[in-house]
């Protein structure tokens, strides 16, 4: 095992300005196309706050103008008010600062209804990202799930789905922050057209720089998802060998990999942060020249002074919206390689998407093979298998390691689809709806047993239609399980830990056989699946199983002889071709 560092994130290519504006376009798509009526009431919710906002600061004037000049001032506000009965200084006053008021409370309620419909479009978002993994996954072809890193999975579900999640926040809130700023802008203009336009080219300039910027920032994104699989990618290689490095005391090859991949991992993430606080190093150094300006020029070209006044909020809170609007902007490119990552996953496994129509049920009868070809891109596999299994029958498969017994089973089963001839049941050749249907009589019982980190009671009860507590009972006394979950602390509701590390080998096995006879299966395979039991015990399940009523068809890979002599048929697989 390598100690030096697993993953460089300079390995990862500089992206030229297509590649950055194209996922960061698929991204909005993606998330605009998601968020439907919810987004666009949130955006309402937006731009009536955005407004809410303006209009308040607008206000300000003839509130300022009262109180500067003690006199209500002639604008058309305040002769609006004179009209309307209030001829003194003071009432108007009054009535402009309720009216601030009032503003200010709508504002707030509308603030807080746009903030919560837009956590809630953010949550959605996540949650229909992971569903579409997971439905990804679960829609896949056999062949290319059982190549799939379990950790690229999990690491995808949970940290670049978060990672996200914040891309999808930043554009929400760059998005709250430009339409601020454009009623902020347009305020700006309509009290000092001049001052503000040149203001507002100072920040497009300003703008522009730092979205030039984002490609690299992009790249340093990607580095973190390459990093970040490579953390779990180890984190679960230590898991799964933990046993094994714990016997020969070498969990320390483990830690130095691991830590060696969190120290790039924190390089690449503090290269982003410097490049973020440095950026806001350059705004407030800009803002406070910029600030300088506004009153120079506006004292320069005799701006009256509520107007100054004004204007100068104005920029102040502009200067929130648009600092907002850089980080923002810097975050979601950061974060953008995670939603490429996902994405690119989704398409990885849509290109060979299992068809899955309805399943369609075949009629009782046997199992007819002819010339079936199944061949991995290594060149293992079956090649021009023909047998027939009659149904009921239990067939022994038998064969030297890497025969190619378990890729007839996974044909045979419907699993995987044969690249040529044929695989009928009861007379019926099966096509996608047909392998899907003979799939549902199928139950699977593999070497390790599959359990899960739950009760006894669960990992029964998983694949079958709500089984109660008797027929648990009645299968557990089947593989002579009983007194075994008798004995445990909570009987049928003690956890078995994770897969089913709490038990022994033979003790997995057996539990895994009792959830497969629960099912009452119409094909029942038997993968290795009692080898961690006793000879004598093995013996002894077999005879049980060969004389199940109504005895399903049973197909069983061994490696020990005397296992087959309960066999009506034995099946010979070597070097990939089959004699039955
Ligand atoms: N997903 C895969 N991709 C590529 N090659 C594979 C794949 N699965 C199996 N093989 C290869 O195909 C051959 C047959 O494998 P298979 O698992 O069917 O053998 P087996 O008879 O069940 O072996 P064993 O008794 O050791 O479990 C082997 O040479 C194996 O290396």
């Amino acid at each position: 095992m390598a100690t030096a560092t697993r993953f460089d994130m300079d390995k990862t290519t500089p992206a030229g300005l297509g590649s950055v504006w194209q996922p960061a376009a698929a991204f909005v798509r993606v998330f605009v196309g998601f968020a439907g009526r919810q987004g666009w009431i949130a955006t309402g919710l937006v731009a009536a706050g955005a407004v809410l906002d303006g209009v308040g600061l607008l206000l300000l004037i003839p509130i300022l103008d009262s109180v500067v000049t003690r006199a209500g001032g002639a604008s058309r506000i305040s002769t609006t008010l004179d009209a309307i009965g209030l001829h003194t200084a003071f009432s108007r006053l009054i009535a402009l600062l309720g009216a601030f008021v009032l503003l200010a409370v709508v504002r707030a309620l509308v603030q807080f209804a746009r903030d919560i419909a837009l956590a809630k479009l953010q949550s959605t978002f996540v949650e229909y990202q992971r569903n579409q993994v997971m439905r990804a996954v679960a829609a896949a072809s056999w062949s290319r799930i059982v190549g799939l890193r379990h950790a690229r999975i999990t690491n995808l579900l949970t940290t670049e789905v978060s990672r996200v999640a914040g891309s999808a926040q930043f554009l929400i809130q760059a998005s709250v922050a430009a339409a601020m700023l454009v009623v902020q802008a347009a305020l700006a203009l309509t009290l000092a057209p001049v001052l503000a336009l040149a203001t507002t080219a100072l920040v497009l300039i300003g703008g522009g720089a730092v979205f030039l910027a984002q490609g690299k920032i992009r790249d340093i994104g990607a580095g973190m998802v390459h990093g970040n699989a490579a953390l779990m990618g180890s984190a679960n290689g230590f898991l799964s060998g933990l046993k094994a490095a714990a016997a020969q005391n070498t969990q320390n090859e483990f830690i130095a990999e691991f830590e060696s991949i969190q120290a790039s991992l924190r390089e690449t993430g503090l290269s982003f942060q410097r490049r973020q606080a440095n950026s806001r190093r350059v705004f407030a150094i800009g803002s406070g020249f910029a600030a300088a300006s506004v009153v120079l020029i506006g004292f320069a070209t005799n701006v009256p002074p509520a107007v100054l006044i004004t204007l100068v909020l104005v920029f102040a809170r502009m200067s929130g919206p648009a600092i907002l609007i850089q980080q923002a902007a810097q975050n979601f490119f950061f974060a953008l390689p995670s939603f490429e990552a996902l994405q690119a996953f989704q398409s990885e496994l849509a290109a060979e998407r299992a068809t899955t129509p309805a399943p369609v049920l075949p009629p009782p009868g046997a199992i007819a093979a002819r010339d079936l070809v199944y061949r991995y891109a290594t060149g293992g596999g079956i090649g021009d298998a023909s047998l027939t299994i009659e149904s009921g029958s239990f067939v022994g498969i038998v064969g030297p390691s890497g025969a190619g017994k378990t890729t007839l089973i996974d044909v045979l089963i419907g699993l995987t689809e044969p690249q040529s001839g044929t695989l009928s049941v009861g007379g019926m050749v099966l096509d996608a709806a047909g392998r899907a249907g003979w799939r549902e009589g199928v139950a699977y019982v593999p070497q390790e047993g599959f359990l899960f980190h739950d009760t006894v009671r669960r990992n029964l009860a998983w694949g079958n239609r709500a089984p109660d507590e008797a027929a648990m009972w009645d299968a557990l006394e089947f593989v002579g399980a009983d007194a075994l979950v008798r004995r445990m602390p909570d009987g049928i509701d003690t956890i078995v830990g994770e897969r089913g590390a709490l038990l022994s080998g033979g003790e997995r096995q057996r539990l895994a056989l009792a959830r497969a006879i629960l099912r009452r299966p119409r094909l029942l395979v038997l993968d290795e699946a009692m080898n961690a039991i006793d000879a004598g015990s093995e013996t002894l399940l077999l005879g049980r199983i060969a004389a199940l009523e109504p005895r399903p068809t049973i197909l069983m890979i061994s490696h020990r002889a005397e296992s087959m002599a309960t066999c009506d048929q034995v099946i010979r697989v070597e070097g990939g071709v089959v004699a039955g």
